[in-house]
């Protein structure tokens, strides 16, 4: 039987010279061109050819793109995203997609009135799911969440929102908040760089793609405390996380804790109340929370917290034990492509005796994508 066909025709044209590489992908009547130029500092270039017109499209870019490195292969995996392997950097960090034609893109692409692509680095394994903890203002999400990462530095990391409300006294920036002006944030948020926004007491909050990332990147489980707003919008994202909604006791018991903090003014605590009733009506809504916890005696509401996190189905990822310990930096190139696996093969010719040269990188559980990461990769050494 002859080789299995693949399922998309496929030119990749390789224009190799010294200090530079491109690609051409096409895909319908598009040709899409990924170039690097010989600066070493610059990151990879996009442009378009619409075969029909014969003219050049240079797209917006979402989403951050890869590290500059000295060259990439590169092929297309559906007709939605085109895959990119980076050479000279660990194999970690080495394989990414380019997305051109996912649901985000369309989206993104109709909101901007412009064409649009986008970059999500690829992960191996799925990750754990972050953690997005909401609850009314003065609940307690600050000090659950301060409890979890003080007993489990290692295990888990804050999601640092950007806020544009002012710092309070014992607040540092970059630890609790990037305190930020309306105008960067406002920018930021139509550059595609947040996962998700909300106006919430008069100020603008939001979620950047990168706090959450590197959080993950770390090996660390991401909790995010958001608002009720946000969770839905997350909920709405190529995110996949649980969601954990706060009660308190009582109301009065809400409003209590609020004024004994003593960090708002009257008027900022009646805000905080008139939207904690808002709140706690969503946390009923269908398909929002996974599960609520009542904050009534802290402790037995952290080991509650502390119990639902280890029911969860938390697993250390076993497929990607290739290359756990291998910082090694990657010089892989695409070698061949079926339907969900690719064949990469080691540009080095150091194939000792029993070393691999040869790893299958399958792509047939993906989740998530851009903006972000595109989780579920599986890697095996072909023997
Ligand atoms: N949507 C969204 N909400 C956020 C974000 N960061 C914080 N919040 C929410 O904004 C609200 C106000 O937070 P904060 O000003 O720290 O006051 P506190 O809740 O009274 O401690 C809380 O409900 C937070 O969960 C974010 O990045 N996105
Ligand atoms: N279970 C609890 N019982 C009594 N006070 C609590 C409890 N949980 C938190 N607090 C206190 O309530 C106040 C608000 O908690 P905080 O963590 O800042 O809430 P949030 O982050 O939800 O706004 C803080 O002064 C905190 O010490």
């Amino acid at each position: 039987m002859g080789e299995e066909a693949p399922e998309f025709r496929v030119e990749s044209v390789a224009l190799e010279s010294k200090d530079c590489l491109q690609n051409a992908i096409d895909i319908g009547d598009k040709t899409y061109v990924i170039s690097r130029s010989d600066d070493p500092k610059s990151s990879i270039t996009i442009k378009i050819l619409d075969k029909l017109t014969q003219t050049w499209v240079v797209p917006t870019v979402l989403g951050a793109p890869p590290n500059p490195t000295s060259s990439h292969s590169a092929v297309l995996v559906n007709n939605e995203k085109i895959l990119i392997i980076e050479k000279g950097v660990p194999l970690n960090d080495s394989i990414w997609f380019l997305e051109v034609d996912t649901p985000f893109v369309k989206q993104q692409s109709k909101i901007k009135g412009t064409v649009v692509v986008a970059w999500s680095k690829g992960v191996i394994g799925e990750g754990q799911k972050p953690i997005v903890i909401s609850g009314p203002s003065g609940v307690g999400k600050g000090t659950l969440i301060a409890k979890l990462m003080k007993e489990y530095p290692s295990k888990f990391g804050f999601s640092v929102s950007h806020t544009t409300r002012a710092p309070r006294e014992k607040e540092i920036d970059g630890v609790h908040y990037h305190f930020t002006e309306r105008s960067k944030i406002e920018e930021e948020i139509s550059e595609g760089k947040f996962l998700e926004f909300a106006h919430v007491h008069g100020n603008v909050y939001g979620t950047s793609i990168e706090a959450v990332e590197s959080v993950t990147d770390e090996g660390k489980r991401c909790i995010l405390d958001i608002d009720v707003q946000g969770a839905r919008s997350v909920r709405a994202s190529s995110l996949e996380a649980i969601f954990i909604f706060v009660c308190p006791p009582s109301f009065e018991e809400l409003e209590k804790r609020l004024r004994a903090r003593g960090t708002e003014t009257e008027e900022q605590i009646q805000k905080r109340l008139r939207n904690a009733r808002a709140e706690l009506d969503q946390s009923n809504s269908p398909g929002i929370f996974d599960h609520l916890l009542v904050n009534d005696d802290l402790e037995a509401c952290y080991e509650n917290l502390k119990k639902l996190l280890s029911l969860d189905d938390d697993h250390e990822d076993s497929n990607d034990s290739f290359i756990k310990d291998g910082k090694e930096t990657a010089c892989y190139s695409i070698l061949s492509k079926t339907n969900s696996e690719i064949l990469l093969q080691s540009e080095t010719n150091e194939a000792e005796k029993g070393t691999t040269n040869l790893i299958l990188l399958d792509l047939s559980s993906l989740s998530g994508g851009a903006p972000g990461r595109t989780r579920g990769l599986k890697i095996s050494p072909v023997n």
